[in-house]
């Protein structure tokens, strides 16, 4: 039998996975099969479970495309909460370690024994080329030109342990990132492809964002793209350190230390649990 939890932080929604149930092999195939939304379970992504011990567990975070992203700013939102919930810790401030560092969770507001908003410390931001990664001569990728469809844009790119470029614009157009969106991802610039953000300034707390993630395409929100693209527009001096990011699936709470470490708060919330079908087990297991 296995067992999995579906959860979503602002519509952007992952299934989470005990590492100690999977029996089957975390192919590309398969991790593409379970997010499927016709054919599948469906979602944004599939986080998988490890515990260390009371205060520290590891996850592993596969996109719908099956590649492995290194972070996922409502990914761990959402484990943390099914940590919480499913009391594999005694604690409410607790470490994730992903492939993008360690991070520390913490449950600041519960309902009925559950948790419903959560705080990530998520590591802090470079905007260095080399540990983006963006090609060419070392150097911080703020305001560069990068021509797409024959627009020249500019971006600024940095990691908060997985990679992220930000452009800025007057007014938000959905198309407009639908298109660029998979250009920019897979733009041979970005030797591990790149999330997307386009980014308006509403006021110095502000900012309203549309998505283009790497590995999923567009979703409702993202807590990394909502770090990033506050980072962005902080670095730019177009913000305050503590910023309102505004996105089609709700509102995300970052704040900017001086050291340039990221704070994301925002609500999570469980949609369903399921166990997968004898007849998915068996393709899963082809
Ligand atoms: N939805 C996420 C980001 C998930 C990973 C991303 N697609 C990547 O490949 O880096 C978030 O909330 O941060």
């Amino acid at each position: 039998m296995v067992e999995f939890v579906k959860s979503h932080g602002l519509g952007n929604d992952y299934i989470v996975f005990d590492k100690t149930q999977i029996n089957f092999p975390l192919t590309e195939k398969n991790i593409r099969l379970i997010c499927d939304r016709n054919r599948g379970v469906g979602s944004d992504g599939i986080l998988v479970l490890e515990k260390i011990n009371n205060q520290e567990f590891k996850v592993r975070i596969f996109n719908p495309d099956g590649s492995e992203a290194e972070k996922s700013g409502n990914g761990i939102r959402i484990l943390a909460k099914y940590i919480y919930d499913y009391k594999y810790t005694t604690e409410k401030e607790f470490f994730i370690y992903t492939l993008g560092g360690k991070v520390k969770a913490s449950v600041i507001e519960e309902q009925n024994g559950r948790a419903k908003t959560i705080e990530v410390e998520m590591g802090k931001v470079t905007f260095r080329s080399s540990e983006i990664p963006v090609a060419g001569p070392e150097r911080e990728v703020i305001d560069e030109e990068l021509k797409i469809n024959g627009e020249i844009l500019k971006i600024t790119c940095l990691s908060i342990g997985n990679p992220h470029c930000v452009f800025f614009v007057d007014e938000i157009d959905e198309e407009k990132i639908k298109s660029l969106g998979p250009k920019i991802e897979n733009n041979p610039i970005f030797p591990n492809r790149i999330n997307v953000q386009m980014v308006k300034v509403l006021d110095s707390n502000k900012i309203e964002i549309r998505i283009w993630e790497r590995g999923a395409g567009y979703t409702l929100a993202s807590g990394s793209s909502s770090c990033a693209a506050a980072s962005a527009a902080y670095r730019k001096g177009l913000v305050n350190n503590q910023v309102e990011v505004i996105m089609p699936g709700g509102t995300l709470h970052i704040r900017i230390n001086p050291d340039w470490s990221v704070n994301l708060i925002g609500p999570v919330e469980e949609v369903f649990k399921g166990e997968l079908s004898e007849e998915m087990l068996y393709k899963l297991k082809d």
